[in-house]
């Protein structure tokens, strides 16, 4: 286990707990280093450390044993210049709501002792479609312009590190997909992100790297592509056109399974094998002459992969 953090790592955790109050461990060691430049997906149920980890992190509570680095810097005694090299969106959208967007975005930049800069707010509040609501008090935004409006906060800054904490919760999928877009554009622009989410999909959307986190330990941190390589299943059903009573050998050789009622034919495959197994099998059948109506694959998603490491990995501990 690291003590010692990646001083080129755009945040450095080594062995990072934490106790709360009432004597609660939402942390218990987490070590991680994310990369500059990527786009970390945080992944865990409800309660287990993710929001504890972020607010870390940001400062906004501390940690009880461990140390965190952002960018070299130590969040603790360089607590300034971490902070101004940080965007936060928070969970909670908190923001006055009797100020015009463009007042709260502006204000926001002035928090982190940075010079106004028009036109980079400007910039900010069109790449996020808010432009035309610049003059608008934020009480008259509907909900997913008010969720705009607290990203464009969390940029104002120029920050190099983009904390989002659950980004699309309750917001429609037109507005999450823009969301995705915009996180990919800066992304791009350099800005490493790291976002929690519940939404599965989100982290299989976006993700460079994926973190899975339960009861205050980080079980896994992988790339999300070895991942879905490395957990991922993928099953292939063939409906026949003619019931079959049993199973030729034939077919047992290929690992075809008989579906009750003889009309399907199943193999699942790890997903490392998955690609090339699919067409000799089909070619076989039609040596044997075996005739088939419908042939289908299904993929294991990042979803059912999370399922299986929260749920049935609770006492193995981390997978290898
Ligand atoms: N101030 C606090 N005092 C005591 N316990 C706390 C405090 N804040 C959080 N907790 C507990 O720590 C655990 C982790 O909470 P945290 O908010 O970090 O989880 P999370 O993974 O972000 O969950 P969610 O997705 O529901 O926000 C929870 O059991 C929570 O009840």
């Amino acid at each position: 286990m690291s003590t010692t953090p990646d001083s080129q790592a755009a945040v450095s955790i080594a062995g990072l707990s934490k106790t709360y109050a009432g004597g609660f461990q939402a942390l218990k060691r987490v070590d991680l280093d994310i990369r500059r430049g990527e786009i970390f997906a945080l992944l865990g149920p409800n309660g287990a450390g993710k929001t504890t980890l972020i607010s870390i992190v940001c400062g906004i509570v501390t940690g009880s044993e461990g140390r965190v680095t952002v960018a070299g810097h130590d969040i603790v005694r360089d607590y300034r210049v971490t902070r101004s090299k940080i965007g936060l969106v928070p969970q909670e959208l908190a923001t006055d709501a009797f100020e015009s967007v463009w007042a709260t975005v502006s204000f926001s930049r002035g928090l982190f002792g940075k010079a106004p800069d028009p036109a980079r707010i400007e910039k900010v509040l069109r790449d996020l479609s808010l432009w035309d609501k610049r003059n608008e008090k934020i009480m008259a935004l509907s909900g997913g312009m008010k969720r705009r409006v607290m990203i464009a906060k969390a940029l104002s800054h120029e920050p190099e590190i983009l904390f989002l904490d659950e980004p699309t919760a309750g917001v429609d999928v037109e507005l999450r997909r823009d969301m995705w877009e915009m996180v990919r554009r800066l992304r791009d622009g350099g800005v490493t992100i790291i976002l929690t989410t519940h939404y599965i999909e989100e982290a299989e959307e976006m993700a460079d790297r994926v973190g899975v986190i339960r009861k205050g330990e980080l079980i896994l941190v992988e790339e999300k592509a070895t991942l879905m390589k490395k957990l991922g299943k993928k099953q292939l059903t063939i409906e026949l056109e003619q019931p079959m009573a049993a199973l030729p050998a034939e077919l047992a050789a290929l690992q075809l399974v008989l579906k009750p009622g003889g009309y399907t034919l199943q193999r699942d495959f790890d997903a490392a094998e998955a690609s090339a197994g699919v067409a000799p099998i089909l070619k076989r059948l039609g040596d044997l002459n075996i005739g088939f109506k419908d042939v289908h694959t299904q993929q294991s998603s990042l979803e059912d992969i999370f399922v299986s490491l929260v749920h049935d990995n609770s006492k193995e501990g981390a997978p290898a």
